[in-house]
């Protein structure tokens, strides 16, 4: 079959773009260093999609076995959009997830080996099976989103996924529908050079959309690395700051706003007993307790040593002290271990909350010190 000049030309065009994004995803990887498996990967999904276009170019040629024009370049096409699809995850430094892409691209090879090369069938199951692996991609990337983003920005990163998976569904529909012999893409009309042309923004947009969710990525990682105690993960005293102007702000708008200073008892003691690293165990384990207990909109940061803060947002100074009891029982519920040895970790408790005539975030800090400083006096292991 020859092909249309213009289908030609479109085809290198889409190429040429999958090999610039190629070479620009080695550099990262290569010379940058920057988020090197993702680029790899990115690299090796542009290298695929060359040569699945490649091969669907061939097709009808009668030098070129039809096994690797037809049923080879549907696999590499299929295998370029799962290799996003497992490898996605990596984005949001999680573990590749392979076995649904692999699965599906099994499953579609299986079914197009079975059917007459080809044929109206042949022609659906191949572009359903692309159709499905896309939307796979969009459910993963939509949901890793969704954990930094609003639903609706969400969503509108997602769109290249869901518009290419809908050009492949309609292309799928088209050859039930209509005579497969019109539809073939290296046939010129207005539908292909449309749908080529999509194409060809689709392989860009998904290209850039990458690149945006590992600015993203490392945005986060900035900002947590600058807000973030790196020992127990909590907030540090930079971030806690912001966060006592912020609830001092809410306070003047009419909203209830309650601090808790949070001390360990004798920490002295068991970094002496049981060494320092104990010592960083323990206040690991106490900040993962500390948010068993706290609703996701609270607020725990790590003043510095063994002295934590828990900002209750909408919480007054009775539902703080509910909650400085509560973090309290738990602490001794729960047994803490250091390598098989039992230690009693214990704290001690200062609540404040904001009140009507406060004039700054220093004022509740000043009350709440005083708190905890009398239930250390008082003997510890309580709430004043
Ligand atoms: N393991 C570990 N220890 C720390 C860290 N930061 C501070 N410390 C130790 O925490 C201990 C705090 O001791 P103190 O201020 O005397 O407090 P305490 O022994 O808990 O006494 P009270 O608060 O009065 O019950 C010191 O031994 C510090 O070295 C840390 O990041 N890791």
């Amino acid at each position: 079959m020859s092909m249309a000049p213009q289908t030609v030309t479109l085809l290198l065009l889409i190429n040429t773009l999958c090999l610039l994004a190629c070479t620009a995803w080695l550099l990262m990887a290569r010379v940058r260093h920057f988020a090197r498996r993702v680029s790899w990967v990115m690299a090796a999904v542009n290298v695929l999609l060359v040569l699945g276009i490649g091969l669907y170019a061939l097709r009808g040629r009668p030098d070129w076995p039809a096994l690797l024009t037809h049923e080879g370049s549907v696999t590499l096409l299929m295998a370029a959009f799962g290799l996003m699809c497992s490898f996605g995850p990596l984005i949001a430094l999680e573990a590749p997830r392979w076995r649904a892409p692999a699965g599906l691209v099994l499953a579609t090879l299986a079914l197009l080996l079975l059917l007459p090369q080809g044929s109206r069938w042949w022609l659906t199951v191949s572009a359903l099976g692309i159709t499905l692996m896309i939307l796979l991609i969009c459910h993963g990337v939509y949901i890793r989103l969704l954990r930094v983003v609003k639903a609706a920005t969400a969503l509108l990163l997602t769109l290249p996924y869901i518009l290419l998976s809908l050009m492949f569904a309609l292309r799928g529909l088209g050859f039930v529908l209509l005579d497969p012999s019109q539809q073939g893409l290296l046939t010129q009309s207005l539908t292909n050079t449309l749908w080529l042309w999509t194409g060809f923004l689709m392989v860009l947009l998904i290209n850039a959309q990458v690149a945006f969710m590992l600015v993203l990525r490392l945005v986060l990682q900035l900002q947590q690395l600058i807000h973030q105690d790196a020992l127990t993960g909590a907030l540090n005293r930079r971030a806690f700051e912001l966060a006592m102007k912020q609830a001092h702000a809410a306070h003047e708008r009419g909203q209830a706003q309650a601090l808790v200073l949070v001390d360990m008892d004798h920490f002295k003691r068991l970094n002496d007993e049981l060494g320092h690293p104990a010592g960083d165990e323990a206040l690991r384990w106490l900040v993962a307790r500390v948010r068993e207990v706290l609703r996701e909109v609270d607020t725990i940061a790590r003043l510095g040593g063994e002295e934590f803060a828990l900002l209750l947002h909408e919480s007054d100074k009775q539902g703080a002290f509910q909650v400085a009891e509560r973090v309290r029982a738990r602490l001794r519920q729960l047994d803490w271990q250091w390598q098989g040895r039992p230690w009693p970790l214990r704290a001690s408790f200062g609540v404040a909350a904001w009140e009507a005539g406060d004039s700054g975030p220093e004022r509740v800090l000043a009350r709440a010190d005083a708190a905890l400083y009398e239930a250390k006096r008082q003997g510890r292991d309580r709430v004043c």
